[in-house]
């Protein structure tokens, strides 16, 4: 499997915000924006899919601890078409994890009690343009 983009060694403190800018190509199947400590310790894994893993313009977010996945979030709202070109900005504090896109607010719970983002992937069908941290 391609690998996408991986920054680590982030200090990004609570209320700050992690910016991904991007193009979703028009045959994405899916892409994934992972948030947290290190790749097996996700404070938050968004998971946009157009069409895998038996999900249909469903977003599935979810935690990460030692490996193991936690259990999985459906979100109702939907706002990516293919060929779209989205900017997600991602905060958050003791008790939530914020996920701005335009026109909707994606939340979900700080599961593992994480102070600060230190890692960053981009995974699957999503061309990164520009990340800004501030
Ligand atoms: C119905 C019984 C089995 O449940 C299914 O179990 C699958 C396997 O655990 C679940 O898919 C995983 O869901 C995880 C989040 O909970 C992750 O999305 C996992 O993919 C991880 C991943 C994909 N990628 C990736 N895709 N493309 C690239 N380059 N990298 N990187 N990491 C997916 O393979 C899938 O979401 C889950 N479906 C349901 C409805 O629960």
């Amino acid at each position: 499997m391609e690998q996408g983009l991986v920054v680590t060694q982030l200090d990004v403190q609570p209320g700050e915000c992690v910016k991904v800018k991007g193009k979703i190509p028009s045959d994405a199947k899916g892409f994934s924006v992972n948030v947290g400590k290190d790749s097996s310790n996700l404070m938050l894994h968004f998971n946009p899919r157009f069409d895998c893993h038996g999900d249909v313009n469903t977003i599935v977010c979810n935690s990460k601890e030692d490996g193991m996945w936690g259990e999985e979030d459906r979100k109702a709202d939907f706002p990516f078409q293919h060929g779209d070109k989205v900017e997600i900005c991602i905060s958050f504090d003791a008790a939530e994890v914020k996920v701005k896109v335009p026109d909707v607010e994606f939340e979900f719970p700080n599961r593992l009690g994480m102070e600060k983002i230190q890692y960053l992937s981009v995974e699957g069908d999503f061309k990164v343009k520009a990340i800004k941290f501030s």
